[in-house]
């Protein structure tokens, strides 16, 4: 994708449809026939990262959940990245719009949005910046990353150092500046607590009191809106926000993860509607994996359409805990999270160019 010199010969600019640390980002329509794209200026000085960010693009291209970049425009002062157009917008902004989402709903997100991050980690790419923000929606409702301005590449088993990242989402090991791609599952676990609980785990009234709280706050997963969701949730989240990186669940492993699996590939109302199944399921020796079967069967032939009711999360600790045999930790409980603050407020808050902007 060699650099281009004028856009305007292919492409006439637009309305803004988002602003970023530096710059905004327009629709463009191209000129001949007419598609639209969204095109992203960044000014010059910071050259060599607009390289990392052009280079990273096209070393992960062609994945359906990564925003393609079309071509690369320059002229005296900018370049201009030309990009496969997001028209559903900012999930931050569906989370403002809808509150909470449904445990189902949330275990989708978190399933695309794993599977993404774990063909960006086989590629050598951490993106350093998961958030509402960066993740984009299709028209259709798929979500797409975007947002590789902190990528970084890296060769197997290699650290990455220096402090990148949104300070809510940031992972412990980047604030003492030796960390890997695992810093990825750390960012998406806060974005799952962020889904069911509506606010962020790790708060505080200034920065330095938001690092602290990364650093040492201990969630309590039992009070307040924990209550209606279900354990398997919580065992999910508590793995992806463990400060023991070895110990830290890993991309591939959330989406092997129980709760995943049980809300993406296995219809609730289809497996409780069937007796034989939900016998089996008490049965201490039937393993995951035969469940599974089950349920893709079910998946298969079944019309169902999948509900609200889907959603009681009683019925899926109780069948997925007796599924799987895996052991739920219940997280420790000491100190209480911070009051619940709406997602709208927390990103309209004072602190919210610190916590939610990148470094
Ligand atoms: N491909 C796209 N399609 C639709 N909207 C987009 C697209 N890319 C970016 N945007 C919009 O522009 C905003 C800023 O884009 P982006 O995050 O890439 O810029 P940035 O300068 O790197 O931002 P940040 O401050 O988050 O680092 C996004 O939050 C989104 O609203």
């Amino acid at each position: 994708m060699g650099r281009k010199k004028r856009l305007e010969s292919e492409y006439e600019l637009g309305a803004e449809i988002g602003q970023g640390k530096f710059g905004s980002v327009r629709i463009c329509r191209a000129k001949v026939g007419g598609e639209e794209f969204a095109c992203k200026a960044l000014p010059k000085n910071g050259e060599e990262t607009v390289h990392r960010e052009v280079e990273i693009m096209q070393h992960l291209s062609g994945h359906p959940g990564i925003v393609t970049l079309k071509a690369v425009f320059e002229d005296a002062d900018k370049f201009y990245l030309v990009m496969e157009l997001c028209g559903g917008g900012r999930l931050l902004d569906e989370m403002a719009r809808e509150g909470k989402f449904s445990e189902q709903r949330a275990a989708i997100v978190i399933k695309d949005l794993m599977s993404v991050v774990k063909y960006c980690h086989e590629m050598g790419v951490v993106h350093r910046d998961i958030k509402p923000e960066n993740i984009l929606l299709t028209k259709a409702g798929k979500i797409k990353l975007a947002d590789f301005g902190l990528a970084a590449r890296v060769a197997d088993g290699q650290k990455l150092s220096g402090i990148a990242g949104s300070p809510a989402y940031v992972a412990p090991e980047v604030l003492s500046g030796c960390y890997s791609e695992k810093v990825d599952v750390w960012g998406a676990g806060v974005l799952l607590h962020v889904l069911l609980h509506g606010s962020l785990p790790f708060q505080g009234g200034s920065l330095d009191a938001v690092f602290e709280a990364i650093k040492t706050v201990e969630l309590d997963f039992h009070s307040g809106p924990w209550e209606s969701i279900s354990s398997l949730a919580r065992d999910l989240i508590s793995r992806m926000l463990n400060r023991d990186v070895p110990s830290r669940i890993t991309a591939d492993e959330v989406l092997s993860h129980p709760w995943v699996v049980f809300y993406t590939e296995c219809p609730l109302k289809a497996v409780t509607a069937n007796l034989s199944i939900t016998n089996d399921i008490v049965a201490p020796r039937i393993t995951w994996d035969r469940i599974r079967l089950h349920c893709e069967s079910i998946s298969s032939d079944s019309s169902s359409q999948r509900s609200a009711d889907q959603d009681e999360c009683g019925i899926v600790d109780a069948l997925t805990a007796a599924i799987t045999n895996v052991r739920i930790s219940e997280p420790k409980r000491s100190r209480l999270c911070n009051p619940a603050i709406p997602i709208q407020q927390e990103c309209s808050s004072n602190l919210k160019s610190n916590l939610c902007t990148a470094f």
